[in-house]
């Protein structure tokens, strides 16, 4: 029985084909990945489902009805429900409200709804309590809300946008383990991924859609990644390059007792010193929300510390505002490029001045240089690959990864001496990501210091010198990034771990406890042959 047919659809936009002739047939009952590179067309053909576009041509059939969406809501009617990458829940509301809010109609907002919350919950194992406040919640329990959101609005056919981006490796289990009950209740789940080993392991069909258009279909149990790669990329993917330790002795960065309160007094930061050398990268593990964000904006200066001191090569920044930081070589990736790393409705090239006015190309003495700007911002999309009609359109109509491919192209352009790095590739694909480690670790050979954060812990394992483990605004413990697995590292993130960790097999997931040691080919990239995904198969 097919749940969702989308048939022959094309949607322009100026410059770009965004979707060609593409056609998806997603069956009930089943989880159905769409897999393809940054730009490919995912996002869009996901938004005409959900009403939030219209397409140029083609049909859309729910349960084998022609249908036409003007708006989600019309999409929602028709059960089809998206769960967004970026979640939009109010913090202040507690589940409860942030569920019923807009669809009080349906079961009011006492006990009816109540009631349907917990019915939800329990059918699917998704653990929602519907009175506590939603920022009381980490990232897996928030999205677990926002599936039943869409969920009480009747949604049958749900669009899941990169989930497993934010989760560790014992969360995407259990979410995986929630899609298997939504399955089994004859509804559909149509997944959007870079991680083609989990695509591999939760999807019972795959489409593959390059530059545009559907090119094919596979099989998750007869396909190993990299197979899927080459899909996605249309040829044949290089093997990454082994990399060799690069560490120095000469200290780039130096923080030393690090403190930094909320008004009210609680430590979000606290005892925080660390020495990150030329050549090293310095992994920080942990669940979102343990102080990672106030670090980073204490190292670039949007935050001042209340107490301690950072050190950049010879001089002591602390008090040194954000500008002075960057001009002196100090390179920000941020975690929201939406917030601090772009101007969505400004030019490429404007994007490629931001935060960098003040140097060049972007300035000549006082001046602005545009033609200089411009000229490289062009060598920025050639070189990173920002698939992009041209340098003039806005940063908004971008996809995601090639947003990020932006963003990192810009800060690796002015070479800076000490980077940090937050989920540098989240949202790339896995052709890019490989890139994107490429230039990070060129300029690590070089002499670059690096603060890496990331949440995909095969990266974070794969490209750091060490690692630390932050925990409600500690470092409660650093581990090996040669013998440390992924499960470890994410038992450890949430706080069940302090001092030095010891290697240690988990019995419970024999595939991921392959880790990728550092001498074969790290970072673990899903393309790779000696992924563990593959061995798993
Ligand atoms: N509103 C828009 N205006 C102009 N171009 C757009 C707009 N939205 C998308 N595009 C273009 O359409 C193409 C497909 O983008 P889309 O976001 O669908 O890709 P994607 O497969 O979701 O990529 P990613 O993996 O990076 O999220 C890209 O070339 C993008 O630049």
């Amino acid at each position: 029985m097919t749940a969702v047919e989308l048939a022959g659809i094309t949607k322009r936009f100026p410059g770009v084909v965004a979707n060609h002739d593409i056609h998806l047939t997603v069956r009930k009952g089943t989880v159905h990945a769409l897999v393809g590179e940054n730009g490919a067309g995912k996002s869009t053909l996901m938004k005409i489902l959900y009403g939030m576009q219209k397409p140029d041509e083609g049909t859309i059939a729910v349960d084998g009805e022609k249908v036409a969406f003007s708006s989600p809501a019309d999409a929602i009617v028709r059960g089809i429900g998206m769960v967004h990458q970026h979640f939009m829940l109010a913090d202040n509301l507690t589940v409860l409200e942030n569920v019923v809010l807009g669809s009080e109609k349906l079961y009011g907002i006492g006990a009816k709804a109540r009631r349907k919350i917990k019915e939800l919950s329990d059918r699917y194992g998704l653990g929602v309590r519907p009175d506590v406040l939603v920022e009381e919640l980490g990232v897996a329990a928030r999205q677990r809300v926002e599936i039943l959101k869409v969920l009480y609005r009747g949604a049958r056919t749900l669009i899941l946008d990169e989930p497993t981006a934010v989760l560790v490796p014992q969360e995407v289990d259990a979410l995986f383990d929630n899609l298997r009950e939504l399955k089994a209740e004859g509804l559909s789940v149509i997944f959007i991924s870079h991680k083609l080993g989990e695509v591999l392991s939760v999807a019972d069909e795959i489409t593959v859609i390059r530059r545009g258009t559907t090119v094919g279909t596979a099989v998750p149990a007869e396909t190993t990644p990299r197979q899927l790669a080459e899909l996605m990329v249309g040829s044949e993917l290089p093997t990454p390059e082994t990399a060799e330790s690069t560490v120095t002795d000469r200290a780039v960065l130096t923080v030393d007792t690090l403190r930094l309160a909320a008004p009210s007094g609680k430590a979000l930061l606290d005892d925080i010193s660390f020495t990150i050398h030329a050549g090293e990268i310095l992994g920080i593990a942990g669940v979102e929300g343990n102080g990672q964000t106030e670090l980073v904006d204490a190292l670039i200066g949007l935050r001042h510390a209340d107490s301690g001191t950072i050190r950049f090569l010879d001089q002591d920044i602390t008090a040194l505002p954000t500008r002075k930081r960057r001009e002196q070589g100090v390179g920000y990736i941020p975690e929201d490029r939406h917030r601090h790393g772009l101007l969505l409705e400004a030019p490429l090239w404007e994007n490629r001045i931001l935060g960098h006015v003040t140097e060049k190309p972007n300035s000549k003495g006082v001046w602005l240089d545009l033609k200089n700007a411009q000229q490289d911002t062009r060598r920025i999309v050639e070189t990173y690959d920002v698939r992009t009609p041209g340098i003039d359109v806005t940063a908004a109509s971008l996809s995601g990864g090639n947003q990020q491919k932006l963003i990192v192209g810009r800060e690796m352009s002015h070479k800076p001496r000490f980077l940090i790095a937050a989920h540098p590739t989240r949202g790339v694909d896995v052709g890019a990501q490989a890139a994107i480690w490429d230039h990070i670790r060129e300029a690590r050979r070089e002499g670059l210091a690096v603060l890496l954060i990331s949440a995909d812990l095969d990266e974070l394992i794969g490209l750091s010198d060490t690692l630390r483990v932050i925990y409600d605004g500690k470092l409660v413990a650093d581990a090996d990034p040669a013998t440390i697995t992924p499960e470890a590292l994410g038992s450890a993130m949430t706080g069940a771990a302090s001092g030095h960790l010891e290697d240690e097999e988990n019995p419970e997931t024999p595939d991921g406890a392959t880790g990728s040691p550092k001498s074969a080919a790290p970072p673990a990239s899903p393309a790779s042959p000696e992924s563990p995904e593959d061995e798993a198969r």
